[in-house]
């Protein structure tokens, strides 16, 4: 098929804001492909070419697109910078140059879904000499034969931003829509799967029963299982009947796989980072069976057997090079709180199955290895639970997490059978959309930040200004990002690419017509720039919305 039918999907999905409507659009489209496009159109149409969860990933700088641009219109890498800043993007900037395309190219072939698909994947393999001139040769190739609008498209993919607003949920529409089949089917198998090309394909070939056979394999990360705030110990203990109360370590949640020999480690973010906790891994060859399983648990820095803060675990996690001299100066201990896969899937036995099959599969006998510190709690024991709580406190993690021993495990659902109980208020994270230059001696410093959340389109949404808890240094490196991403400037304000993720502490939710939410926040303070997030990781319009119904 070609890929001019795919852009014109995408551009009428540009088109229009409305979810029913951009459902209709991509099930229409999705009943009239075969199994060979419909595999690659379920990760296209979320502008990638492998599954979030893939290591594997086109990895080509805004600059080298601008570069190869040039060569396709032949013009210079100048003139589609320039354009890229007058249109703000670098696939209006395509639009604009390609219609003054002077090289034209003859007897070109149109392009089809496969090659597009299969020449981005190729990017991703090329590596070491002239890498770079190879890379640029595979995208010349696609640039060279497209249309103008095909252009557009091409280079958001290769960027990874393809600013049609579509999000998870509207694929996951789409395929229930196309193929006649319950949502809930559908968003189980994308859960379990994390794989729009698995789901979309095997909806197609095999309906609702193919989509229930899917299971979990170690190997293949799932979404994990969030958490709510937790009300009262006295009421929800109660509630729960019997609940499973258990320290919440501050450090990165880790889900460990292990496959025949391979053991790989995931985020919660579902990205791989087992190159760089090769301890971690000897750990759960030498002290977990060789079986196949998935197990998860936090992974904590210690010094002299204290836990250190977060950023700390993350230099870790980030780390390329120098891993092993890392292991010394930052020693890990992991403590393993449930498992989704023993052998066979395990997510719908209830919690206190797999506490228990959890606590006969780990060797805790060195001190790197250890389980989730845990009370059974029921309505007759709630002091010991507040006593775990302040035990937890004070050995520095950051309170507990109460969860109901009679449920399954239910991946990516943050619901209300697993709580957290904290010290510290809940935090949002949000991205940065814009902000407010000072005045006076203020005035070369964007002292306010205009901060949003990801609706269910993925775009962003605002909620606040954000101007406390930030201090000169710090006012100093945001506004230098700021000026970096600037989209435009008129008097104050200024409106940027939404790239830098601030965690925010605030005191209250409130309605405000003000804001795109429809909600604001009282007394919003910076507590953090969490470099280890980008704009996908933001908190959702739908959780704050949520907070704000639960006073949670
Ligand atoms: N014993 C434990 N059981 C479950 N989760 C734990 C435990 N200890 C620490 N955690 C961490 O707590 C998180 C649960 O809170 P939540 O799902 O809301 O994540 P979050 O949005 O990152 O919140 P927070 O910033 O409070 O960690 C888990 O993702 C996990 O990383």
């Amino acid at each position: 098929m070609k890929y001019q039918e795919l852009v014109d999907v995408y551009s009428a999905l540009e088109a229009t804001t409305k979810r029913l409507e951009k459902t209709e659009i991509i099930s229409e489209f999705l009943k009239k492909l075969d199994t060979g496009t419909i595999e690659k159109v379920g990760l296209l149409i979320l502008g990638v070419v492998f599954p979030a969860w893939s290591s594997e990933e086109i990895g080509i700088g805004g600059k080298l697109v601008e570069r190869a641009v040039a060569e396709a219109v032949g013009t210079t890498q100048a003139t589609v910078e320039d354009a890229v800043r007058d249109e703000g993007d670098i696939g209006l900037a395509c639009i604009k140059l390609y219609a003054k395309k002077s090289q034209m190219t003859f007897f070109s072939q149109p392009l089809t879904i496969d090659f597009v698909f299969n020449s981005l994947r190729k990017l991703s393999q090329i590596s070491g000499s002239r890498s770079t001139n190879r890379k640029i040769a595979v995208i010349l190739e696609l640039l060279s034969q497209a249309s103008a609008t095909e252009a557009k498209y091409l280079t958001r993919t290769i960027t990874e931003e393809l600013r049609i607003g579509v999000g998870d949920g509207v694929v996951r529409d789409a395929i229930a829509q196309a193929f006649d089949i319950d949502k809930k089917v559908v968003e189980r198998a994308q859960m379990l799967t994390n794989d729009f090309s698995v789901v979309a394909k095997t909806a197609k070939e095999e309906g609702s029963s193919g989509l229930e056979k899917l299971n979990l394999t170690p190997g293949t990360p799932v979404k994990p299982m969030l958490a709510q705030l937790a009300p009262p110990l006295e009421e929800i203990i109660p509630e729960m009947g019997v609940a499973i109360c258990d320290t919440k370590y501050d450090g990165i949640r880790l889900q460990v796989h292990r496959n025949n020999d391979e053991i790989n480690i995931f985020t919660r973010r579902l990205e791989n980072i087992t190159h760089a906790l090769p301890e971690i891994v000897r750990l759960f060859d030498e002290h977990l069976p060789h079986e196949n399983y998935i197990v998860e648990g936090e992974v904590i820095a210690t010094r002299d057997g204290k836990p250190l803060p977060f950023q700390n675990i993350l230099h870790r996690v980030r780390r390329k090079h120098n891993v092993e001299e890392a292991i010394e100066n930052v020693p890990l201990k992991v403590y393993l709180f449930d498992v989704m896969y023993y052998q066979v899937p395990m997510i719908d036995e209830p919690l206190k199955n797999r506490r228990t099959i959890l606590e006969s599969i780990v060797d805790t006998s060195v001190d790197e290895m250890n389980l989730s510190t845990m009370k059974i709690g029921t309505a007759e024991n709630i002091k010991e639970i507040q006593e775990l709580f302040e035990t937890s406190i004070k050995e520095g993690h950051e309170g507990i997490m109460i969860k109901d021993a009679s449920e399954p495990y239910i991946p990516g659902l943050r619901g209300k059978k697993m709580l957290k109980y904290k010290a510290e208020p809940e935090t949002l994270d949000m991205i940065v959309i814009g902000g407010t230059y000072g005045i006076g001696k203020r005035g070369d410093f964007v002292g306010s930040y205009l901060v949003a959340l990801r609706d269910e389109n993925n775009e962003f949404k605002s909620v606040a200004y954000a101007a406390t808890g930030l201090d000169d240094a710090t006012l100093e490196y945001l506004t230098g990002k700021m000026k970096e991403l600037e989209l435009s400037t008129k008097g104050r304000e200024i409106k940027v690419e939404p790239k830098i993720v601030l965690e925010i502490a605030f005191s209250e939710i409130v309605e405000s017509p003000e804001y795109e939410t429809g909600y604001s926040l009282r007394f919003p303070v910076v507590k953090n720039i969490r470099k280890d997030k980008g704009p996908m990781d933001v908190d959702t319009v739908e959780r704050l919305i949520s907070m704000y119904n639960t006073g949670n």
